[in-house]
Parts: structure tokens; sequence; C-alpha cells
């Protein structure tokens, strides 16, 4: 075999796992990791609330983890994975919207800590990360543990109860008042709570990486991530960043 016949003609995709506890700031900061490093972005938080979806629009009983795993089975859920505009169709539903509304949100994790669903959400997720031919960003809370162990770069991405929940008020309320911060608390501590009897994403694995954004803006974060990418992986951004 000659030489030039061995060197590799493309770059070898690069996977980066990043998982966190609610309103850490996973799915905004990986899109636009994503953005910057020209990969898609695989929001897989997003698979487990389609599913919740479509249960809820099936009349299907969460409490029935068989009749949910059926379900599961029986959504046709296409995840698009462009970071600049990702979309979940369930068939030819647009479900973007509904999937982030608090009747989902209240519910998901009762969908999320069904081992079964877990087991096969595991292996489409796989499945998903292989296709992405130029590389991907992967986000949610056991890829860098169960999903993606052998991912290029590891992140836990952290941050304080107060600082998630006052994002999350803040995106929900457009401010963070006390009264507005209580009402938020079911769907960042409790979600946590319970989704944490499944997931490991409190303390980073061995070989994860944790970057505490508690007292970061969000673009410092953006930039520490990619720091970190490019150390790592010698892999520099294809686009400016700013
Ligand atoms: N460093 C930051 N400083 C302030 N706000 C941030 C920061 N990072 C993200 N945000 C904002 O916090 C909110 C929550 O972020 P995001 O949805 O990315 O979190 P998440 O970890 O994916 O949450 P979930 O798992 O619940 O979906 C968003 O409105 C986002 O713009
Ligand atoms: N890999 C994942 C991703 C998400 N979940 C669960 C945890 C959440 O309650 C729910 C929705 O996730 P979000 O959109 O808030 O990030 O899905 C999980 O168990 N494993």
């Amino acid at each position: 075999m000659s030489r030039s016949s061995r060197v590799p003609t493309s770059v070898p995709a690069l996977v980066v796992a990043v998982d966190g506890p609610s309103g850490s700031g996973k799915s905004s900061v990986s899109r636009a990791v994503a953005r910057r490093f020209g990969l898609r972005y695989l929001d897989t938080g997003a698979m487990y609330r389609a599913l919740t979806w479509w249960c809820l629009d099936q009349a299907v009983d969460l409490a029935d983890q068989g009749a949910v795993v059926r379900a599961m089975d029986a959504m046709p859920l296409v995840m698009g994975t462009d970071p600049a505009a990702p979309s979940v169709f369930v068939g030819a539903v647009d479900v973007g919207e509904p999937i982030r509304q608090t009747r989902v949100s209240e519910r998901v994790s009762a969908v999320a800590t069904n081992l079964d669903v877990r087991a096969r959400m595991r292996d489409l997720q796989r499945r998903l990360i292989g296709e992405a031919e130029a590389g991907v960003v992967a986000e949610g809370r056991d890829i860098t543990t169960v999903v993606a162990p052998d991912a290029d770069v590891r992140v836990l991405l952290t941050a304080t109860e107060q600082a998630r929940l006052e994002r999350r008020t803040r995106e929900l309320h457009g401010h963070a008042e006390q009264d507005a911060v209580e009402s938020t608390r079911d769907q960042v501590v409790r979600r946590d709570r319970d989704d944490s009897t499944v997931s490991q994403f409190v303390t980073a694995a061995d070989g994860v990486h944790t970057i505490d954004s508690s007292a970061m803006g969000f673009e410092e974060v953006v930039d520490a991530l990619s720091a970190l990418v490019t150390r790592v992986t010698g892999r520099e951004p294809a686009v400016e960043s700013r």
C-alpha cells in the first residue's frame, strides 16, 4: 500500500458528550459549540420529551411501563440535528414547541425513569451519533457514562441550584423574582431528584471534565468548552466565534 493511500482523506468524526442537571446550560452551550466546530447537535432530552408528548397524545398511561415501551416502538420520531435549526418531528407533526410545555416537563421523568425505555433510547442515540459523519455534540444526562463513554471529549456542565433555578425562571417568565423562582422549582429540583435515580449527572465520572458555569456568562461557557475541545483533540473551531 502506498503512503498516500493510507492517509485519511476526511477528518475523523469528533464526538463531544455533555451531561448535567436541569438549567446548567447543556442545550444552549452544546448547540453553540456544535456550530463553532461544524458538528451536528443531538438533544437527547428532547427525545424523552417527544416520547412523553406522544404518550399524552395517544392517551398512554405513563405509569404502565410496558405500554410506554410499546408507544416508543410505534413512535415515528425524527430528530433534526442541524445546530442552526434543531428540530423534533413525530410523523408530520413538529413537536419542537409542545415538548417544552409544562404538562410535558412535569411528566417527562416518569418516562425517563423507565429502564426499558432507557435501553431503547441508548441504542437509538448511539445510532444517531454514529450517523453524524462530521461529528456531533450530544447532550443529556447519561451521554458521558452510558450512551457515548468513548466520546473524544466528555464534560459535566454544572451550576449551583440557585443559578439554575434563576436561569430557567428567566427563560419561562422573563424575570427571576422569588415567587416565579418558587413556581419553577418542581421543573428543576424535583425533576433532577427523580432523574438522578437512573443516571449519574451530579458528579463527574472518571475521565469526565467538569465546567462549573455558576459564575460564568453564556459566551464564557461556550469559550471554555470550545477551548477544552481544542486542548483535548487539537481540533480548532471551523467558524469565527463572534
Ligand atoms: N452561563 C449562563 N448564564 C446565564 N444564563 C445561561 C447560561 N447558560 C445558559 N443560560 C440560559 O439558561 C437557560 C437554561 O439553559 P439550557 O436550556 O441550555 O439548560 P439545560 O441544561 O439544557 O436545561 P434542561 O436540561 O432543563 O433542558 C436558557 O435560557 C439559557 O439561555
Ligand atoms: N440523556 C438523557 C436526557 C434526558 N433525560 C431526561 C431528564 C429530563 O427530565 C428529561 C428531559 O430532558 P431536558 O430536555 O430537560 O434536558 O429527559 C435523561 O434521562 N437522559
